[in-house]
């Protein structure tokens, strides 16, 4: 039995943008691709595992394999915890981010290259997981439970952010445009994801100016000039200040333009998708190069501090242990182990000790002898079982007091 060759893990696509800037309509076009190649050639690719996060949506024109909805009434949330619309869409992602380790057994389970004669050629796991996320881009982006999804499915698959951008509206003038830019370099550093920005509803404005001023920076500098004089003949546009910080920042944004793939697509006629799919695949060998090394690092850091957490319990749980010790006078702080003689009190244990040097020995006073070493083995043997139980425990605090609570029982 062997892995086919041709099954590579498929790339989760998370499509993000601002409202109204096409992401729904994006993702039913790519989706209507992936379904098309898969018709025309059915043993080659398999159709998109599909994943629907926008909790707040009516109707998505394209059927979803996962659906935040089906598990999160939005209205209801909104109704029950007394919220508005932003709150409403952020708690239904955090009660289903609460349920992630589900969704990614299914995905592990429906996307991932299983073991098959290595006869076969049959593309049996989809080539991409697609995930369209809310309108409010903010809810998503920079809430805890976006950066649990985000990281969950970065963890288990090459991820990539879609960075959908409405090119009509981004280029109407400098200060639009470099707004928009300044939200996809913040969202970059917040995911650390490799990211693809795609000028969508190029139909209506194709986005060879964009590209130019994202490349060419005495272009935008002319577009700069061309907003001031706009400004001052009475019109929309960027002068003083503005028009020098925009200048600064152009000049800034270079090398992050640098780290970026620019496409332009219309999700209305379907052109560009290709291109769009070329970007992904450029992506993918990015994350695997670049992100998946820094994630094991991470992966490793959390397990390193996991592990120290884990010594410094056992470290003061054996403390405590002497500590206990000391107070019923059993362990190292037992007698006759480095503490001082004491001076006899009475004449009776005058007349005992005489009897230990002289090998006369009470046999009550051997039961009690007796008594404190089996004490002191009792208590050796604990600590060897508390050591143990926190040693076999990947868990650590946990797993100690799990072996306590059963050691009660
Ligand atoms: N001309 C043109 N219109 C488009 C294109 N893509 C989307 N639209 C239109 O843009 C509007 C918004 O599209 P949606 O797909 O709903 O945008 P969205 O980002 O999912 O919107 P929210 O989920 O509300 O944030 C709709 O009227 C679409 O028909 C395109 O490529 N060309």
């Amino acid at each position: 039995m062997a892995t086919s060759p041709t099954q590579k893990p498929p790339v989760a696509i998370v499509c993000v943008g601002m409202a109204g800037s096409g992401k729904t309509t994006f993702m039913q076009r790519i989706n209507a691709h992936l379904h098309t190649k898969h018709q025309s050639s059915p043993s080659n690719t398999a159709p998109p595992y599909v994943l629907n996060l926008d909790p707040a949506v009516r109707s998505v024109p394209f059927d979803s394999n996962i659906d935040i909805r089906d598990s999160v009434n939005y209205k209801e949330v909104m109704k029950q915890y007394n919220l508005g619309p932003n709150g409403g869409i952020l708690t239904s992602l955090n009660l289903f981010s609460t349920k992630i380790d589900q969704v990614l057994g299914i995905l592990e389970k429906r996307c991932l290259p299983k073991e098959q004669p290595a006869a076969s050629s049959q593309a049996t796991i989809p080539p991409y997981i697609l995930v369209d996320t809310p309108g409010q881009i903010e809810v998503f982006v920079w809430s805890a439970s976006g950066s649990i999804l985000l990281s969950s499915f970065a963890s288990t698959f090459p991820t990539v952010l879609a960075y959908i951008i409405d090119t009509p509206r981004s280029t109407e003038n400098t200060s639009t445009f470099m707004s928009n830019m300044l939200y996809a370099i913040s969202i970059l550093y917040k995911t650390k994801l490799p990211m693809i920005l795609v000028f969508n509803k190029t139909d209506v404005k194709d986005e060879s100016e964009a590209v130019d001023w994202m490349r060419d920076f005495e272009s935008f500098q002319a577009a700069l000039r061309k907003d001031e004089e706009n400004e001052m003949a009475g019109g929309e546009g960027s002068s003083g200040y503005m028009g020098s910080l925009l200048n600064s920042m152009s000049l800034v944004l270079e090398e992050f333009y640098n780290a970026l793939s620019v496409v332009g697509v219309s999700s209305m006629t379907g052109e560009g998708v290709e291109g769009f799919f070329e970007a992904v695949e450029e992506k993918r060998a990015e994350f695997e190069k670049e992100y998946r090394p820094e994630l094991e690092r991470r992966v490793q850091e959390a397990e390193k501090q996991k592990e120290e957490l884990r010594q410094k319990e056992v470290r003061r749980m054996m403390q405590d242990m002497d500590v206990s010790s000391k107070a019923k006078g059993t362990g190292k702080y037992a007698k006759g182990k480095g503490m001082e003689k004491e001076e006899p009190l009475t004449v009776s244990d005058a007349e005992e000790e005489e009897d230990e040097l002289s090998g006369l020995v009470d046999p009550d006073d051997e039961d009690e002898d007796a008594e404190e070493t089996g004490r002191e083995t009792f208590d050796d043997g604990l600590k060897a079982r508390y050591e143990q139980a926190l040693n076999d425990s990947s868990g650590g605090v946990g797993s100690a007091a799990n072996y306590i609570r059963s050691s009660q029982r």
